[in-house]
């Protein structure tokens, strides 16, 4: 018997109890699958309600059965998925069901889409797709994850290789007959042509999608500033819940606290952190030094404070907006001190000002996401592959003068780069492309 891939089963949907399970069984076992439990073949691709049974056991439940017949499924083999009541006990018996017949096991963590991906149902960018598309949490999310999944950067990478490939084409034929005279240079010159404008291109790919990994990741956003300025108090009110512990005792604060923000669209990490002084106390000490860091490595710094003062003791480069807080009391503490204009002056427990700060920060995010819809390039794996390419397509024009041998060795370092992006690194195709571009007759 030739070896066959194990057919594999899993819960598609979310956790139990629910209304409705979504159980799904890929691999070459799923017609005998589907005649054992529902006593026959459904119409492929036709929702059938069936008595799921296990042999020997009985009855385990009144489902819908779907039967995708291999190469058209999800996955490219035979698929079959039950639709069932979503209690644990039900799920429990079919799995119990599954698990008895001889060559099938529970699937791995993606292991749905890694045999799509073997199959040829997508490649490894719209593989990423999907991935952020299911955790995707907003709508920009959503949207960028989506272009990946249409296969936008796929579709663009897979033409950029393909035009690589018959730049270096070009060349080998040079190679091949460069005892024949100047063929070579009369190759070359289009070839390289081809590269520094393909080139051109990828660079323009890469700066249009700058910020579009922060898309995937969350912009981050710092409270900073003194002990009991109110830091917690405003992040639990942007947060809507009361995340971090507030209390008039300085120095509550010593853990970093991070929330998830939804504002306008965009993803926003706000991080509450430990009051910045001098402490004595080694624990709070820690928590300082950790709050300094995580600040200084932010994207934007809120800086919290009941006064109006200048001096902050944070390093380096990041954007710092001052926000005054508790102008709910400025009249009793006769705050009005004509010192420099804080940014913004709220109060975090009435929630003066807050919208004001709230609008500023979608402003902030909107430019620092920016052009975000035309980004294509939205992981750290695209970006140092493309730069790859980029840098191997710039030495390839660079060295030409070098030989043709260095120039082809270049190309074939990008055409194996993007071939990586793509998830597909296959030597013959180039040896395919050579072949039927030129009819050397040898
Ligand atoms: N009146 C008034 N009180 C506030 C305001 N914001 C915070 N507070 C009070 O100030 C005290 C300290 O607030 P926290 O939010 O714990 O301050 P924090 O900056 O997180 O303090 P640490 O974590 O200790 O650094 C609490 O008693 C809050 O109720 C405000 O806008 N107005
Ligand atoms: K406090
Ligand atoms: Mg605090």
């Amino acid at each position: 018997m030739p070896l066959q891939p194990p057919t594999i089963y899993a819960l598609a949907s979310g956790r139990p109890p629910a209304a409705i399970a979504i159980v799904r069984v890929s691999g070459p076992q799923v017609p005998q699958v589907l005649e054992r439990l529902c006593g026959r073949l459904p119409q492929p691709r036709t929702a059938t309600l069936v008595t799921l049974t296990s042999p020997g056991t009985g009855p385990i439940d009144q489902a819908v059965a779907l039967w995708f017949p291999a190469p058209h499924s999800a996955t490219g083999e035979d698929v079959a998925e039950f639709q069932l009541h979503g209690g644990r006990a039900v799920i429990a018996a079919l799995f119990a069901a599954l698990e008895k017949i001889d060559g099938l096991r529970p699937a791995e963590p993606g292991e749905f889409t890694r045999r799509a991906f073997e199959n040829g149902k997508l490649d490894l960018t719209e593989a990423e797709g999907l991935d952020d598309l299911i955790h995707a949490d907003t709508d920009r999310q959503r949207r960028q994850a989506l272009r990946h999944l249409q296969g936008l950067l796929g579709h663009r990478a897979e033409s950029w290789r393909a035009q690589i490939i018959e730049a270096m084409a070009l060349i080998e034929a040079g190679i091949d007959f460069s005892d024949e005279g100047d063929v070579s240079t009369e190759l070359m010159a289009p070839a390289l042509a081809r590269v520094a404008s393909l080139r051109t291109e990828i660079e323009e790919t890469l700066a249009a999608s700058a910020q579009s990994e922060r898309l995937r990741e969350g912009l981050q956003v710092a409270i900073a500033g003194p002990p009991n300025a109110g830091k917690s108090t405003l992040l639990n009110r942007l947060a809507r819940r009361e995340a971090a512990i507030v209390s008039p005792h300085a120095g509550t604060t010593r853990d970093i606290i991070e929330v998830h923000l939804d504002l306008d669209g965009y993803p926003v990490t706000l991080i509450d952190t430990a009051g910045l002084r001098d402490a004595s106390d080694p624990v709070e000490q820690e928590g300082v030094r950790r709050a300094r860091a995580r600040a200084e490595a932010a994207d934007l710094v809120l800086w919290l404070d009941e006064a109006e003062s200048n001096a902050t003791p944070l390093a380096g480069e990041v954007p710092l907006w001052r926000v005054r807080n508790k102008i709910d009391l400025a009249g009793k503490v006769g705050a009005s001190t004509g010192g420099s204009d804080p940014a913004f002056a709220i109060s975090a427990v009435t929630g003066e000002g807050v919208d004001q700060l709230v609008a500023a920060l979608v402003g902030f995010a909107s430019d620092y996401f920016g052009g975000g819809e035309a980004a294509l390039v939205s992981r750290a794996r695209h970006r140092v592959l493309l730069t790859e390419t980029v840098a191997a397509l710039k030495r390839a024009e660079d060295r030409a003068g070098q030989g043709d041998e260095i120039v082809a060795e270049e190309l074939r370092i990008a055409i194996h780069a993007v071939g990586r992006l793509l998830g597909r690194v296959d030597v013959e195709e180039i040896l395919d492309s050579i072949f039927r571009e030129f009819c050397i007759g040898k």
